[in-house]
């Protein structure tokens, strides 16, 4: 049974609507991401969780209980935002504390819980100092801390990483994903980071213009993305106009290639995708199709090429090998298991 419900939940702002009809099962103590674009109603869509929004439509249900119009402070979540500040005027171990005072804990126990909310954060040495006197990863793990202490049903996280730098965004994402299974905390996190919501997350939910158009495991939306809007959302492709010819035969111009069976008609219209990663460069002649590599970048631990061919431009990433790159203006063939390509509907235009 799920733990978290939401049943066509709507939101309209005036006329605009910011979210439509989102359905969405989070069972106890998964770890799900909303992740789109900005403006697609992620965080809309938590706030109303959240209850600092209300439904327009729609239900919201935790562990069986309808609390679609209950009140925020009577839900009990677990709330880190991006702009959700620490208390400045008080300690580390103070902000933690200040959730179970407001609800009457026992000082003996409180002091208790904030130690092992520290430790679960590895911040036990810091408790007497001020948020001034940490680092920007320090203090959101002072305010995740603040969060997972009150022992909440749900975790809602919106953002919780972006103000870092790469390298500590990295460090905080392994470590956000540990304390998660440590606790076992049924999580909601808002993201527009494709990689981060991908290494997190036990499923992702992908938004566009207010609907959830895909839920799925990371693995399922990267290797098989419902629409062509998610397949270069998350990730990069190579994406081809293409017909079908029979059965999970595509034609490509003059080239006929095998595609997943996608269940199109034998003359439809579709677009042949494959991601850059999946290709490879052969001798010319040896490949698929010939082409030229046009331009190339050097990523560290693997190279991009962009190679002209008949089909038009495919980039390509290789990994660094050790060996020399192809230089630009190399002739080169391009090659792909089968099993590597997918078939999207072309309802919509290839981007230029
Ligand atoms: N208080 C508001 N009043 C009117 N419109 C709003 C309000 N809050 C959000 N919107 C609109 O609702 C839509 C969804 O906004 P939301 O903040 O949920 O998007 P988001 O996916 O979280 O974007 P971002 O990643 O930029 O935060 C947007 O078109 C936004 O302009």
């Amino acid at each position: 049974m799920s733990f978290l419900k939401l049943t066509d939940v709507t939101k309209f702002y005036g006329t605009t609507r910011a979210v439509s009809e989102v359905n969405l099962s989070v069972e106890k103590g998964e770890f799900v991401s909303l992740l789109g674009p900005s403006g697609c109603g992620k965080t809309t869509t938590l706030q109303m969780v959240a209850g600092f929004e209300a439904v327009s439509s729609g239900r919201i249900e935790l562990d069986g209980r309808d609390i679609t119009h209950a009140k925020a402070n009577t839900r009990g979540l677990g709330i880190v935002f991006q702009t959700y500040a620490l208390f400045p005027h008080m300690t580390v171990a103070d902000n933690v504390s200040f959730g179970l005072e407001m609800r009457r804990c026992p000082k003996v126990e409180r002091g208790e819980r904030v130690k092992q909310a520290l430790a679960l954060v590895h911040l036990e040495a810091h408790a007497a100092r001020y948020p001034r006197e940490l680092s920007g990863g320090q203090r959101q793990r002072v305010a995740l801390a603040r969060a997972l202490v009150i022992e909440p049903p749900v975790l809602l996280l919106d953002e919780p990483l972006s103000n870092l730098d790469a390298k500590l965004r990295e460090e905080m994402q392994f470590e956000l994903r540990q304390i998660q299974r440590k606790v076992g905390t049924t999580t909601v996190m808002v993201t527009h980071d494709q990689s981060e919501a991908m290494s997190i997350s036990d499923r992702v939910v992908v938004m566009e213009a207010g609907r959830a158009t895909q839920i799925d495991h990371p693995h399922r939306v990267y290797e098989h993305p419902g629409s062509r809007f998610i397949s270069t959302f998350v990730g990069k492709a190579n994406l081809l106009p293409g017909r079908i010819a029979a059965g999970n035969r595509v034609e490509l111009g003059t080239l006929t290639v095998a595609a997943e069976d996608a269940g199109f008609r034998p003359g439809a219209a579709v677009l042949f995708s494959v991601r850059p990663e999946k290709l490879q460069l052969v001798e010319a002649g040896r490949g698929r199709i010939d082409g030229t590599v046009r331009e190339r970048f050097f990523l560290g631990s693997q190279w991009m090429y962009a190679v002209t061919t008949p089909l038009g431009e495919l980039t390509v990433l290789s990994p660094n090998d050790g060996r020399p790159a192809l230089d630009e203006g190399h002739a080169a063939g391009i090659d792909w298991p089968d099993h590597c390509a997918r078939l999207l509907p072309a309802d919509e235009q290839v981007a230029a």
